[in-house]
């Protein structure tokens, strides 16, 4: 896994123990309907700027997009080597070298 999934994955499983009222994971914990909106949100946003043909608003929302997929993993107790091993099954490969939360 990339050192930025790994070092954010860390700090949304941390953000689990703090209150709702500490950060905006931790808030979007507390409201799990909202935490999935927000993937719909950033989803066709994505979308948006993808038909705009505006690269760099493609890269802000899909970050928005990973970003909130990442906190609804979390919450449901996945990994994004969960979905980089899946990936990796797609393609052929024995999977990713890393252990995947979920076996
Ligand atoms: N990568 C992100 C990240 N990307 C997007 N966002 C937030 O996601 C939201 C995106 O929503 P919108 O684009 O709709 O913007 P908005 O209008 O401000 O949001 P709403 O009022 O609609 O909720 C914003 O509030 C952004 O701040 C993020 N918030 C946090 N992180 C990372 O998560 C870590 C933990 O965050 P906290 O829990 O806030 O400390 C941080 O250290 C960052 O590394």
């Amino acid at each position: 896994m990339s050192d930025i999934l790994k070092e954010l994955a860390a700090i949304l499983e941390a953000r689990k123990s703090e209150s709702p009222d500490s950060s905006y994971v931790a808030s979007l914990y507390a409201k799990p309907d909202k935490m999935l909106e927000k993937i719909g949100e950033e989803a066709v946003e994505t979308i948006i700027a993808a038909k705009n043909e505006d690269r760099e608003q493609i890269i802000y929302e899909t970050a928005d997009l990973w970003f909130h997929s990442m906190v609804m993993l979390a919450q449901k107790g996945l990994s994004p080597d969960d979905v980089l091993n899946e990936l990796a099954r797609r393609f052929g490969v024995s999977g990713h070298d890393e252990k995947a939360s979920r076996k």
